[in-house]
């Protein structure tokens, strides 16, 4: 199968794109891992599909899959990518679009050069996370090794656990971040954030994603991240998220109100795959 895509990053989480309106791609686990393979494949963190719908209201479906092959319901980088994209292929005549993933609805305006996303209203309670606990709280422990690691937990339509670090460049991301993504505490695992609060408007970010490691960015980190600093009384309504890739702007006034990211959405190269080579 001869398959056609464009390379995408945003603030060095990188994507490949593929236009699935006009026809299905039926993309094996095993095919998206190739695609993703840094030196088997094209390399990326995630691959994103975007198709055609018929629900009500909504512009695009929006499918999104990790390096290792598994489907999500969120990317808060890559709706930017993939609004930037069908917007310059033509594929609608709107600037203000929205996209329905598997989990949530995200309404997108594309601008010259940044895209503003309503990424909606942070969900804490566990059992939409998911996570197993008895209830919502500002924090909740996970014991590894005998160490126990205090975290906020929050959906944005994938589930983050966010730890507060001294500092982020000191950060145990890439040793305890795969253990606490894969911790039971998780039932469909977790992306996992450690941010270091700079001042009330602005903190520093690492993300380990779930199904692609550390990323040079994680947008629905960042704003997961920001509505768990807010919850703590850490951060106002306006935060600056200074990540290893660059800086997203994120927007939340508190419960019972939608969440805002702006952010850019950058091309890298056109290019087609043959699965069958
Ligand atoms: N690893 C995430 C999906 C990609 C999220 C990230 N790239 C973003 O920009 O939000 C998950 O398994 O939920």
């Amino acid at each position: 199968m001869k398959l056609e895509f464009t390379k995408m990053h945003a603030l060095g989480n990188d994507f490949v794109v593929i236009d699935a309106t006009r026809a299905a791609v039926p993309l094996t686990a095993g095919q998206v891992r190739r695609l993703a393979d840094r030196r088997r494949g094209v390399g990326c963190d995630q691959v994103l599909l975007v198709e055609p719908t018929d629900e009500q209201g909504v512009d695009f479906g929006y499918r999104i899959l990790n390096a290792d092959g598994t489907e999500v319901g969120q990317c808060g980088n890559g709706v930017r990518c993939v609004a930037r994209y069908v917007v310059d292929r033509g594929l609608t005549q709107r600037d203000e679009l929205v996209f329905a993933t598997r989990t949530t609805r995200m309404r997108v305006e594309v601008d010259a050069a940044q895209v503003i996303v309503n990424m909606g209203e942070p969900i804490f309670d566990p059992m939409r996370i998911p996570l197993d606990a008895p209830r919502a709280a500002d924090r909740y422990t996970a014991t590894i090794d005998d160490t126990a690691w205090m975290f906020g937990a929050v959906s944005m339509g994938n589930p983050h656990a966010v730890l507060l670090v001294e500092d982020v460049d000191q950060a145990p991301v890439t040793t305890l971040g795969p253990r606490l993504e894969t911790h039971a505490l998780f039932p469909q695992r977790a992306n996992i954030g450690f941010a270091e609060v700079v001042a009330t408007d602005e903190i520093r970010l690492r993300v380990w994603e779930r199904g692609a490691g550390e990323t040079e960015a994680c947008g629905s980190g960042a704003c997961g991240a920001v509505a768990v600093l807010h919850g703590l009384g850490v951060v106002g309504p306006q935060v600056r998220v200074q990540l290893p890739g660059g800086q997203l702007d994120i927007r939340w006034p508190g419960p019972g109100h939608d969440l805002w990211m702006e952010g850019p959405a950058s091309y890298v190269f056109e290019g087609h795959i043959d699965f069958n080579r």
